[in-house]
């Protein structure tokens, strides 16, 4: 799952966090726009905590102090942040980092070669993040899939409903904010999603 303080309506942070993991969410990306990095910091290391418990990887989003800062499991980047080598000085050569794809063509830039993982992004539009232009659809997950080995994670409006087919066109992972983090029970979303990449995988 990937975290939103808006998408949690008003509930605790830290609560959605953990009953989604119950439910399933087997990997955590925290993403803060709002917070300055002192409060991004606090928030992400006691997010941390919680996913240690359950034995997830935590994966901080856009800011490389704060993955630094919190000795996360990784660092989520996107076209218009960090670079890929400057992610690398700070944090290492074997730190992980994802990149979000948004056009076939930034798949050959030498930063995207280092990727661990391609960001989809975004498979369908999403009120979630507008500042987006095109989206990919099932096919753009195929078209991506034919041209690269490295793990797919794909994110935009993925729900209970089109889980299922977007494991089926080739992502290996998915990224889901509000069905998740703003469903009534969001162990319950959870679970249910997860119920649908199981059955992905096993048909
Ligand atoms: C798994 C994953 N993929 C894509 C994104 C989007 O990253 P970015 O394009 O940098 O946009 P913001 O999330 O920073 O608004 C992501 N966060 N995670
Ligand atoms: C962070 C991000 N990057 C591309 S779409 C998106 C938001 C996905 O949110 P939702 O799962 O609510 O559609
Ligand atoms: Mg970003």
């Amino acid at each position: 799952m990937v975290t939103d303080q808006k998408a949690c309506l008003g509930r605790d942070f830290f609560w959605v966090l953990e009953e989604a993991i119950k439910g399933g969410v087997d990997l955590v990306q925290i993403r803060e726009k709002e917070l300055f990095e002192r409060d991004f910091i606090t928030k992400a290391q006691r997010a941390k905590e919680i996913c240690a418990k359950y034995n997830v990887p935590l994966i901080v989003n856009d800011s490389l102090s704060v993955a630094k800062a919190v000795n996360a499991n990784g660092v989520h980047i996107g076209q218009s942040d960090s670079s890929m080598d400057i992610a690398k000085e700070l944090l290492g050569e074997n730190f992980p980092v994802g990149l979000s794809i948004e056009k076939l063509h930034q798949l050959e830039s030498s930063g995207a070669s280092k990727a661990w993982y391609y960001g989809v992004s975004p498979v369908f539009s999403t009120p979630t993040k507008t500042d987006t232009i095109t989206e990919w659809g099932l096919e753009g997950i195929q078209s991506i899939k034919r041209i690269t080995n490295k793990p797919l994670v794909a994110i935009g409006n993925i729900k209970i409903d089109n889980a299922k087919q977007v494991i089926e066109a080739g992502a290996d992972c998915l990224a889901v904010v509000s069905a998740i983090c703003s469903a009534e029970s969001p162990e319950e979303a959870a679970a249910s999603i997860r119920n649908e990449i199981e059955k992905a995988i096993l048909t």
